[in-house]
């Protein structure tokens, strides 16, 4: 059967996004993704989710071009062809400085995963599997997912008129109990993660031991975004000693994560100064992190975080899953590539809690008992809503957000904020 691209539409959205604070700022009313549907000459649509700010976009159109003719089943010849249309002088700015530093490895790999993914989902469809069929079969048939706890405002003061959602302030310890305890009975989730380096250490520490507290024996972990200097950490993790599963990117860079490493018992987690292929021997022979999470959108697709997860074992380290804010098409294809990893046994992150808008078809991937079960329809086993993408994709172009930029709505409310990390020292 013949299955060649035949060609490939990128739908930029605007999902609203709540005021949620972070190391470097505050998020901004829209968050930017995109939805890539991939045609075939067999009349299949494959389908995949990617950032949506102007870089990516502009990586997304310069390779698209290039896969006119490809077999969906040829992924080395997507990655030669991705790497070919995008040249040396590829636009190598990341989403936001909270992933860690841009590179040309990076932006090529983020580039073959958008495209990747519909070509798994292709796959699937042509042979009537679901994508974790693709790569080896599930090691779970569900898969965990962890709260993802947020310091926040109630509302957008940058934004007049912008709809509030209902989750109102968290900026203290009762705060993000309060809305543990609301994720927690919704969705059921298992282990808490709190997006720290918001707040003075010292307080955010109280903040962990309040969740201890309220919810005993539960995983903890805590993620300042590198918003800490290597002594702050070092008290920090003195602290938490014992109180975390992981402690996340406590400061900036390899060498300084090492220091901190070498210190304490706590493992140490990262999604910023591990995050490609050339980043994993130096991070691995200083002794860095004992965790990295993975996210196909930067490591290179669902096939390079299986790779990643063989190097993770071959060197004893853990593997647990990154995420910036989604929708259901990421969400299903993260949900597939986990449950085909028998390593990855650390609950996964999401933001989808936070999200009111999505492309997928209302109910699909709904969180039972903290976790996704792994969907078995043919491909991603999900479905765009084309309504919510038109709707979405007005959005966008109303909204006149085109990059994510956390340090310039902080400045709405603080004119002399900078985002300058670490903050804490
Ligand atoms: O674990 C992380 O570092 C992240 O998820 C970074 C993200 O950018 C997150 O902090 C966010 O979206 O605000
Ligand atoms: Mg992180």
């Amino acid at each position: 059967m013949s299955l060649k691209i035949t060609g490939v539409r990128i739908t930029p959205v605007a999902v609203q996004d709540p005021p949620l604070l972070t190391a470097i700022g505050v998020h901004q009313p829209y968050a930017l993704r995109s939805v890539l549907e991939v045609e075939t000459d067999a009349g299949l649509t494959g389908i995949g989710e990617a950032y949506g700010d102007d870089p990516t976009l502009e990586r997304l159109h310069r390779a698209a071009p290039a896969l006119i003719g490809l077999d969906v089943f040829d992924l080395n010849s997507l990655h030669r062809r991705v790497v070919g249309a995008l040249g040396a002088a590829v636009p190598t700015e990341v989403l936001t400085p909270l992933v860690g530093a841009g590179s040309q490895g990076k932006a090529v790999a983020a580039t073959v995963a958008a495209f990747e993914v519909p070509c798994l989902d292709l796959q699937g469809k042509a042979v009537g599997r679901p994508v974790v069929d693709l790569l080896g079969g599930p090691a779970r048939t569900e898969v965990p997912f962890s709260a993802y706890l947020f310091y926040r405002w109630a509302g957008h003061p940058v934004a007049p008129g912008y709809p509030e959602d209902d989750w109102g302030e968290a900026l203290d310890p009762d705060g993000i109990v309060a809305q543990a305890r609301r994720m927690v009975d919704r969705y059921g989730f298992g282990s808490l993660k709190l997006k720290g380096g918001v707040l003075p250490p010292d307080q955010e520490v109280e903040t962990v031991f309040a969740l201890r507290e309220a919810f005993p024996g539960r995983p903890l972990r805590i993620d300042p975004n590198a918003n800490w200097s290597v002594p702050v950490a070092l008290r920090v993790a003195e602290r938490l000693s014992g109180v975390l599963e992981y402690l996340e990117d406590p400061v900036g860079g390899i060498p300084q994560m090492a220091e901190v490493a070498r210190a304490t018992d706590l493992p140490l987690a990262t999604n910023m100064c591990v995050t490609s292929m050339e980043e994993l021997p130096p991070g691995i022979e200083q002794g860095a992190v004992r965790v990295v999470l993975s996210d196909h959108h930067f490591w290179g697709g669902l096939r390079a975080t299986q790779r990643l997860a063989a190097v993770c074992e071959t060197f004893g380290l853990g593997m647990s899953m990154h995420s910036n804010t989604h929708l259901g098409v990421s969400l299903a294809a993260m949900t597939h590539v986990a449950a085909a990893i028998p390593s990855l046994t650390y609950a996964c992150d999401t933001h989808r809690p936070w999200q009111r808008e999505d492309v997928i078809a209302p109910g699909e991937l709904t969180f039972c008992d903290g976790a996704l079960a792994v969907p078995t329809g043919p491909g991603l086993g999900v479905s765009l809503d084309h309504e919510a993408l038109a709707r979405l994709h007005a959005q966008y172009e109303r909204c006149g957000v085109r990059r994510r930029d956390d340090v310039a709505a902080m400045r709405v409310v603080h004119p002399d904020w900078t985002g300058k990390q670490p903050r804490f020292s």
